[in-house]
């Protein structure tokens, strides 16, 4: 069998925080807030897991009013999203994502945190993940360089 999910999110960019985007720290005069570490990729990709497995989103597993995510690295998130997709059987089909950011400039980052996303939901080989960048040329939130959005669309398949 095979289920299809999506996520999105979104963090506001700030001074003070540092900017982790697919579990990498990008250098950057600013940084992404949140409760936890505001990875807003692997949120995006929590989400579209949770979605494919018909389990609501991240906010439901890990509420932003618990102590316990304070500052929590989103790739443990993560790797715990994973858990229930694998207790349910499921093998990763694929997984495709953007990140919309006016700045920084995420190419030279991108196959690293392909990388980290392939090792955390456990791919055979790195073409099941892609990671994309778009700026929104200077349009809207993002363009303004106020935040960073991410969009994921995540493929299972039954074991
Ligand atoms: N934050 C970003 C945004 C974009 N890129 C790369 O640049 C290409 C062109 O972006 P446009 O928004 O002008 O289409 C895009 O395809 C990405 O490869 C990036 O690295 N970081
Ligand atoms: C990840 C969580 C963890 O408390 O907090 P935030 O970093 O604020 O991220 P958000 O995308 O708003 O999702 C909610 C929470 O699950």
């Amino acid at each position: 069998m095979i289920r299809v999910g999506q996520g999105f999110d979104v963090h506001q960019l700030v001074e003070g925080r540092p900017c982790i985007i697919g579990g990498v720290t990008i250098p950057y005069e600013k940084g992404l807030l949140g409760h936890s570490d505001a990875d807003v990729l692997l949120h995006a990709i929590a989400d579209a897991v949770l979605g494919a497995l018909g389990l609501g989103d991240i906010g439901k597993h890990f509420p932003d009013t618990d102590e316990a995510f304070k500052d929590a690295d989103s790739l443990k998130l993560l790797e715990r999203v994973w858990e229930l997709a694998k207790e349910r059987g499921y093998k990763l089909g694929n997984v495709d994502s953007t990140i919309i950011a006016q700045k920084p400039k995420m190419a030279p980052y991108i196959p690293q945190m392909a990388e980290i996303i392939a090792k955390a939901l456990e791919a055979e080989e790195l073409s099941q993940v892609n990671v994309k960048a778009t700026t929104t040329e200077k349009l809207g939130f993002a363009g303004r360089g106020e935040g960073i959005a991410a969009q994921s669309v995540v493929c299972l398949v039954k074991a």
